[in-house]
């Protein structure tokens, strides 16, 4: 069964707190807008599409189970609005969230203009559709995404069967509703027997290549080695790795793409050895209002994320063996791994330039650069 990061029906939503996974599977509730925010802030749900649905399921939640009878239709809408307002400062970089809250803005401004008979209720109950379809529609986005990517890295490597790929960042069904964007792609080139290896690095913050991609690729019995950031080159020289598939946080206008911090990099490390470079991104992640990457907001976390590692405790010692730790899950430490006194430099997401980018790959099917080496993303709005 495919992992769900995120629970919902009407009048209740809990996710799968990420901080603690992958050695404890713990669901915690999320009942109303400043646990969204603080679980998003926090890191108890990532990946730029998943953080969107909680953050408008949660408002949907809190709007269902208080008793807006009383308030007009206007007060409801100045509350959604500022609410909205409000969750969209939680995290700057990707744009999912802020796309959402746009759409569910015009959305709820119309439901409470359109006609004079407009209440409350009728607001509410048009916030929380609008809230449940996009749930819905992320799930089939991602596995047109992968449907769509698998197709061009068979024909832009002339293969069907034993392809390599590295990914990086945290693309599946824990950063999405369902299925995941890269590792959606991934997982339809494992589904059509095409994959023969998948190469997933440690990638910071807190490690979520190794924590949550990892897991969800052993979860999924995909055959998957995991490497530090900094083995890219030296994979690429060792091993025939077909492309790189990475997700992202917001595509500028002209494919600039912001995305987990070392994206940028790896792009630049693939163009040298002519391996393709795959950008997964719904709709919900293009922004055709920011004409480049320079435009990007990119989020800086605290420099105690890089100087302290925590987790649970080691309790046997399996020699050679070393994917089989077992670990005491009620003996969680912190242990500080760099010198006192260092300074951190710590941002979350890089851009990759569009130069660097082959393929940028949206539910409506692969964005390619034209005859002017420019990607026309407007197209992937059709
Ligand atoms: C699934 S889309 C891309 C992701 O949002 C992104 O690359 C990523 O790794 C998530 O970032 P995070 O900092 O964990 O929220």
């Amino acid at each position: 069964m495919a992992l769900q990061a995120i629970r919902y029906e009407r009048g209740s939503l809990s996710i799968l707190d990420q901080l603690l996974l992958p050695h404890q599977s713990i669901y915690i509730d999320v009942p109303d807008v400043s646990t969204a925010w603080n679980a998003i802030k926090t890191m108890q749900v990532r990946g730029a599409p998943a953080i969107a649905i909680v953050a408008v399921l949660a408002l949907a939640v809190e709007l269902h189970n208080n008793d807006n009878a009383s308030q007009s239709a206007p007060s409801i809408l100045t509350e959604i609005h500022s609410k909205l307002d409000y969750l969209v400062t939680s995290r700057p970089t990707a744009v999912n969230l802020g796309d959402a809250a746009n759409k569910l803005k015009t959305l709820t401004e119309k439901a409470a203009t359109a006609t004079e008979s407009a209440t409350s209720e009728s607001v509410v109950a048009a916030f929380i559709e609008a809230a449940e379809h996009m749930l819905l529609q992320d799930v089939e986005d991602n596995k047109a995404i992968g449907r769509h990517g698998a197709l061009w890295i068979q024909n832009a490597v002339s293969k069907t069967s034993d392809i390599r790929v590295l990914t990086h960042c945290n693309t599946g069904s824990l950063a999405t509703a369902s299925y995941g964007t890269a590792l959606g792609i991934i997982r339809s080139l494992h589904a059509n027997n095409s994959l023969s290896h998948a190469y997933c690095t440690e990638t910071r913050p807190y490690n979520q290549g190794s924590r949550l991609t990892a897991y969800e690729l052993v979860h999924e019995q995909i055959p998957a080695t995991l490497i530090t950031d900094s083995m890219a080159a030296s994979l690429f020289s060792s091993q025939n790795i077909a492309a790189v598939i990475v997700g992202a946080d917001r595509v500028a206008a002209n494919g600039d793409t912001a995305n987990k911090i070392g994206t940028f990099q790896l792009a630049i490390v693939a163009r040298h050895f002519g391996v393709k470079f795959v950008v997964a991104a719904p709709t919900t992640s293009v922004d055709l209002n920011t004409e480049n990457g320079a435009g990007i907001k990119i989020e800086h976390r605290p420099g105690w994320e890089v100087l302290v590692v925590s987790g649970p405790t080691v309790t046997n010692n399996p020699g050679n063996d070393s994917s089989n730790v077992e670990v005491n899950v009620h003996d969680v430490r912190s242990v500080k791994q760099a010198a006192n006194g260092i300074g951190v430099f710590n941002p979350s997401f890089d851009v990759t330039p569009a130069a660097l980018i082959d393929a940028i790959v949206t539910e409506n099917g692969v964005v390619e650069k034209n005859a002017d080496g420019v990607f026309p993303m407007h197209q992937a709005f059709k």
